[in-house]
């Protein structure tokens, strides 16, 4: 079953200054959704606010609804840590735990999200995971390897790994590729394209021929000095890039700033 999220006038502040204006958009169940716009216009706040880790910030705020499969991820009956289960996030650097093992980086969300599993099925997990992410065939003979020993991209398709063996319905990505290579960029973008119909994704970046490459539908998000991020256009990707309604999104995607 793949499931969407809607968020309804989300609203962010740190301290007293607000950083998202009434952001309202529906992610379609399945496939890629990427967020785009210039360094600050809220990107990455948006997408914390999506998996309940803006409120891990001391003196962040928020207004609004984040509905996932109908009910509000900021209800007062939803576990934080379930909610982060459901809705997992691989982060710019890549960060596996350097000293553990491969394996044991893979299981190792599953005491937290309250997931028992004796060896058979931990070991099931452990390579279902890698296959999904893209990394078995690279480390199926050192399992028992530190995370931190792999190169800078099979550590990011760990972190990919961790995140599914939780078996989440969302996962959020924040610029997965910024510290990678071409080649490793690529790679992962490649599991991105066999991800897509398994599972929901929202990808944060930079580069607009990433954005093109692995989404199907794009948010354009802007801030200016006197108003907060918001989202100016959203919409499928293809008519982001190629009929822009708003001259703004013209201008960005047309690398005219930003
Ligand atoms: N922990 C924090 N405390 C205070 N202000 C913050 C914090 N994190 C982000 N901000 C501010 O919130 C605004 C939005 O930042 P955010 O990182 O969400 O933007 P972004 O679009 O993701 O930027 P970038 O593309 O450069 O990563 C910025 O003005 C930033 O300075």
């Amino acid at each position: 079953m793949l499931y969407g999220l809607e968020t309804r006038n989300v609203s962010a502040w740190f301290g007293d200054r607000k950083v998202l204006d009434r952001v309202s958009l529906t992610v379609a169940p399945g496939g890629v959704t990427a967020l785009i716009g210039p360094s600050g216009c809220g990107k990455s706040t948006y997408l914390r606010i999506l998996n309940r880790m803006h409120e891990m910030v001391r003196g962040a705020a928020l207004a609004g609804e984040v509905l996932l499969d109908g009910r509000d991820i900021y209800d007062p009956q939803q576990r934080p840590t379930e909610v982060r289960r459901r809705i997992g996030m691989v982060f710019q650097r890549p960060n596996p735990f350097p000293a553990m093992s491969v394996y044991d980086n893979v299981i190792s969300g599953l005491r937290l999200a309250g997931i028992k599993a004796d060896r058979r099925r931990k070991d099931h997990l452990v390579e279902s995971s890698l296959r999904r992410a893209g990394l078995w065939t690279e480390v199926s003979s050192r399992l028992r390897t530190p995370g931190g020993a792999l190169s800078g991209g099979q550590q990011q398709r760990l972190c990919i790994a961790r995140s599914l063996a939780v078996s989440p319905d969302i996962l959020l990505m924040d610029e997965p590729c910024s510290a990678l290579d071409p080649t490793s960029t690529r790679r992962i973008e490649e599991t991105i394209a066999e991800l897509r119909s398994e599972l929901t994704i929202v990808i944060v970046t930079h580069n607009m021929q990433q954005a093109q490459r692995v989404s199907q539908s794009c948010a354009f998000f802007l801030a200016t000095h006197d108003t907060p991020g918001h989202i100016v256009e959203s919409g499928p990707t293809e008519q982001l890039f190629e009929a822009p309604r708003d001259s703004r999104t013209a201008d960005y995607v047309g690398g005219r700033f930003g």
